[in-house]
């Protein structure tokens, strides 16, 4: 699978830090106060922000060739900003959370980032067994990164859990005249792999918090077991919201 963009700079080296701090105490409790001296040593009490307890931590990996808009797309989700400017590509992995509400249960999405460049991908390897959702993306700008899809199928299908959630996306669908990608051929490719289709734009936020709230009410339905939310289909729910041309309102 070829990368598709040459780069000029490098982001961040990250290296897969599942830091303790990030999570919730164990008996859900407030965090205590911490103590900060200031310039005369006169201890100042500080309270800590509460730390955000969740009813379920759901581990969602962005997968797609270098340039995608991987990064974008979750920098859109996460903070509502586009990095525009410069590519900088990813290096190694990292991950970002963000907590969501689905019908008053709060679920925490655990984002991984992955670099998409070839010579990353035994990293990134390791960490498709955890995960429960793979976002797969190309480039509507960029065929190869299309043609590129049925490669990274494959590699799910050797690495991940079989009962992983997968949803196929066409990034920058903002880039009307550079199109090469027609919206017909990605969901084409997607009904002959039974997954979700949709297409996004990191830049203008189109279908961007649609996508992660599909995935997470996707995965809190399959974990509740209850008889009714059971019968949610993640496929069927982008369908109808799409076709809507609106997100369903997400309370972050
Ligand atoms: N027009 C447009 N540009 C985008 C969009 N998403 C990303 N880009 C641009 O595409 C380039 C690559 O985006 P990244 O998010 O860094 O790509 P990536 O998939 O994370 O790349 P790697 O880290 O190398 O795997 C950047 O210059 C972005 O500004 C989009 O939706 N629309």
């Amino acid at each position: 699978m070829a990368d598709v963009q040459q780069h000029q700079v490098r982001r961040v080296v990250t290296r897969p830090s599942w830091s303790t701090q990030q999570q919730p105490q164990a008996n859900g409790s407030p965090a205590v106060s911490a103590v900060r001296r200031d310039s005369t040593s006169t201890p100042v009490r500080q309270p800590l922000r509460p730390v955000e307890t969740c009813d379920l931590t759901c581990k969602v990996m962005l997968l797609g060739d270098s340039g995608v808009g991987k990064t974008c797309l979750l920098v859109r989700f996460r903070d509502g900003l586009f990095l525009s400017g410069n590519f900088i590509s990813t290096v190694g992995i990292d991950f970002r959370n963000k907590v969501v509400t689905v019908d008053q249960s709060k679920v925490k999405l655990q984002i991984w980032d992955t670099a998409g460049q070839e010579r990353f991908r035994s990293v990134t390897h390791a960490y498709y067994r955890d995960a429960h959702a793979l976002l797969l993306l190309y480039d509507v700008t960029n065929k190869t990164s299309f043609d590129n899809i049925r490669a990274w199928l494959g590699e799910i299908r050797e690495y991940a859990q079989d009962d992983v959630v997968i949803m196929l996306l066409g990034n920058k669908a903002d880039c009307g005249s550079e199109r090469v990608v027609r919206k017909e051929d990605g969901e084409r490719l997607a009904r002959e792999y039974n997954v979700a289709f949709m297409e996004t734009s990191a830049k203008t936020g189109l279908n961007v918090e649609l996508t992660f709230m599909a995935v997470a009410r996707e995965l809190k339905s399959r974990k509740s077991g209850n008889s009714d939310e059971s019968k949610f289909n993640v496929q069927d729910y982008v369908r109808e919201q799409s076709q809507r041309g609106s997100c369903p309102p997400c309370n972050t």
